[in-house]
């Protein structure tokens, strides 16, 4: 079996759950509490800091000279139009502290797996770890900008839904297929991942509001 499959089958639970979570639900519906969705602004603009501090970690590592560049490439464009893209969010929703965030749980647990997966695994694992998060997002976008009944978060939605991270979930399939590494030890990332994943969104619809 193809290697993205095969992860994509054993993650498929988890993956199912964050689809039909009701945070990510309410967001295609509009049904989803603004300050819910103040919090998940606030809390994803910290963790693009240190997914952008991940992919310069992966572009050290690269085997290949074209996975550098690609990864230095996307390292920058998160730190640059990714989080001035949340920038914009923020002020249109309200948030005003966005430089002063706390960082909570749910993310601090993401973003030192990723990060200590990233230095102290094998390559292949850094692939597998940084994948549902491209991969994940992509599918949940196209799978609301099919179904959605609100334009409420349109603009969230098309982001993630639009050609771009399209693209990008397609090289991180490219990547989880194509890397030298061990399935095993990349499941255990990849399903890890996936689970932050899910976490995040629960943390989200959990928070103070
Ligand atoms: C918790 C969390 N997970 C995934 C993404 C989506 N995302 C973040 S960076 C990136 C790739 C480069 O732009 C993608 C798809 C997010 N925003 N927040």
């Amino acid at each position: 079996m193809i290697r993205s499959l095969a992860l994509r089958d054993a993650a498929a639970e988890v993956w199912e759950a964050s689809l039909q979570h009701p945070f990510v639900q309410g967001i295609g519906d509009g049904t989803l509490d603004e300050a819910a969705f103040r919090w998940y602004i606030r809390q994803d603009y910290r963790f693009l800091i240190d997914y952008g501090r991940l992919l310069s970690l992966g572009a050290a590592r690269a085997p290949r000279l074209s996975w550098m560049r690609r990864f230095a490439a996307l390292s920058l464009a998160v730190l640059e139009t990714e989080m001035e893209l949340h920038r914009g969010f923020a002020a249109r929703w309200g948030v005003t502290d966005l430089e002063a965030v706390v960082v909570e749980p749910a993310t601090a647990a993401y973003c030192d797996f990723l990060l200590r997966t990233a230095s102290l695994g094998d390559f292949s694992e850094l692939v597998a770890a940084v994948a549902p998060c491209m991969w994940g997002y992509a599918e949940i976008g196209t799978s609301l900008a099919a179904n959605a009944t609100s334009d409420r978060y349109a603009e969230w939605i098309e982001m993630y839904a639009g050609d771009e991270f399209g693209e990008l979930a397609d090289w991180s399939r490219e990547l989880l297929d194509e890397v030298d590494g061990e399935l095993e030890a990349m499941k255990a990332a990849f399903l890890t991942s996936s689970r932050h994943e899910l976490a995040f969104w629960e943390a989200a619809w959990q928070s103070p509001r």
